[in-house]
Parts: structure tokens; sequence; C-alpha cells
């Protein structure tokens, strides 16, 4: 028999971590939310963050920015801890996570170009041209090019979120955090937002950490889901999201991911 030349198979390397959190223990005062949680975000993936409300989802978020510090455990941005960085290092970290809030939280005062440009007149002393040569090009790249100079009142629910992040990206974040994209949004509008996320991680290699309830959304986008649990203080699943519906073992995990009352859930116990 002739010999066959198998070529080697590709190596691809582990993809890096975007972020880690590592045994983080985070509270207010005498109330802890997280006990001992841990995960990490591959660059490029996008991991959504479930949980009911009040469980500490955007209290992790505001951890993970370096906002509040940790009661226990470590936070680490691309391998660099930003709970043990010094002030300049701290900074530095932080210009690589980009935060969009519910609502965009753009300024009311000044229009959509002027939003988008803040952060480098604020943390920069590039020129005006550039600075406003940026803000358009990610306006763009947000499909939002013709509303710069539209004032944050007139634009839609789609429109403030879109502004949000590309304000959010302004100084080259390429990790970024966004709380309930998709709130308040009609299901037209909220699945283009899903097509934008999508093509930005595509495009771009950009890293996503969203907290949302929107099951379809959810199936839509995320790469992996861990869902916070306020009972045990803890992660109760991780994992792909339609791996989590048809196979968790926990049934509050299957009922929530198949969007289930708890009467059809218990249905002939
Ligand atoms: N700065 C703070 N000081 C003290 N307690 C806080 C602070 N921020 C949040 N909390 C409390 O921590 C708990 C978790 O709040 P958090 O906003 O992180 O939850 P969440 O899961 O994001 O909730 P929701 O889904 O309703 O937005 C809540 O009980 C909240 O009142």
């Amino acid at each position: 028999m002739a010999n066959v030349h198998i070529p080697p198979r590709e190596q691809t390397a582990p993809a890096e971590n975007a972020l880690s959190v590592e045994h983080l223990k985070m509270g207010y005062g005498d109330r802890i939310l997280l006990e001992d949680a841990s995960f990490s975000v591959k660059k490029g993936e996008i991991l959504v963050i479930l949980g009911g409300s009040g469980c500490g989802k955007s209290s992790l978020m505001k951890h993970i920015i370096g906002l509040y510090q940790p009661m226990a455990g470590d936070i680490k941005i691309k391998n660099q801890s930003i709970v043990n960085a010094n002030k300049a290092d701290k900074a530095k970290l932080q210009r690589q996570l980009g935060v969009m809030y519910q609502s965009g939280a753009l300024f009311g005062s000044l229009n959509v170009l002027e939003n988008v440009r803040f952060p480098l007149d604020q943390f920069t002393d590039i020129g005006l041209k550039e600075k406003n040569l940026t803000a358009s090009i990610l306006l763009d790249l947000l499909e939002m090019g013709y509303a710069g100079s539209l004032m944050p009142g007139e634009l839609s629910g789609g429109m403030l979120k879109r502004a949000g992040i590309a304000r959010a990206m302004a100084l080259g974040a390429d990790i970024l955090m966004l709380d309930e994209p998709s709130a308040g949004l009609d299901p037209i509008t909220a699945a283009n937002l899903d097509q934008t996320i999508l093509r930005l991680r595509d495009s771009l290699g950009v890293t996503f950490v969203i907290v949302t309830h929107e099951l379809q959304s959810i199936f839509n986008i995320a790469d992996r889901a861990i869902m916070l649990d306020p009972h045990t203080k803890s992660i109760i699943a991780e994992g792909r999201p339609q791996s989590l519906r048809d196979h968790s073992e926990d049934p509050h995990v299957r009922q929530f991911f198949n969007r289930l009352s708890d009467k059809e859930q218990h249905k002939g116990e």
C-alpha cells in the first residue's frame, strides 16, 4: 500500500484570557453576594452573566472594572491584576474595558459626536480634529454615522445604546461590558443590536461581558453563560446556553433557560 501522507493537524493555540475572576469574594459590609467565584473569558468570547434581581450582577461588573475592591480573590485583565495594580496601572487596565450602562447614559447637553468624543477630551491630549475623526469612525462602526449632530433626546432607544457602545470604545477598549443592552428595546431593534455585537466580535475581536435576561438574545449571541445564585452565593451554572437549557442537572437552571413558570416546571410531580 502506498504511503499516504496525512498532514499534521493544525495546532491552534488556546485562546488567551481577556479577563479572569479568581476566587472572588464580594459584598458590601456584612452582606456577602459571592463567596468564592471563579470564571474566565477568552479573547473574542461573548459571556453572559445571569441571575435574579439583586444577586449581584451589576456589582460583579463594577468589581471587574475596578470601581470596588473585592473582599478576597483577584480579578485579572489580560493576566494583569486590577485588584493589586497601582493607580497608574489600574488606569491603563481600565482603558481596555468599555462600559455601557442600561440607558446608554449619554450627557443630555452634548450632541452624539461630543458624547462619543468625551472620554478622549477627558483622558487624552490629542487634537480636536483627530478626536472628531475617531468619534466619527466609531459612530460609522455602530451604523450611527448620520447621527453625530443629533442630541440624545432625539434618539431612539436602540440609537442611544449604539452611541453608548461607541463611547465605551473611544479609548480603544477591546473588552466591552454591557449592562442589559436589550432592555426596553422592541424585538427587531434588539435583534439588530445582537447582530452589531456579533459583528464587533467577528470583525474586531472585541470581547463581551453582558448582563441580560433576554433569552432570545442569549441564545443568539452568547458563547457561554454563568448564572449567579443569591442563596449559595456562588456560580450555579456555567456553559453554553443551549447545553444548560437541555442538560443542566439543576432544575432551576433548566426552568430559567426554558422560560417555564413554576406551575409548568412542577407539572406532573
Ligand atoms: N454600593 C452599594 N452599597 C451597598 N449595597 C449595594 C451597593 N450596590 C448594590 N448593593 C446591593 O447589593 C445587592 C446586589 O445589587 P446589584 O445591583 O449588584 O444586583 P443585580 O443582580 O445587578 O440586580 P438587578 O438585576 O436588579 O439590577 C442589592 O441588594 C443592592 O441593594
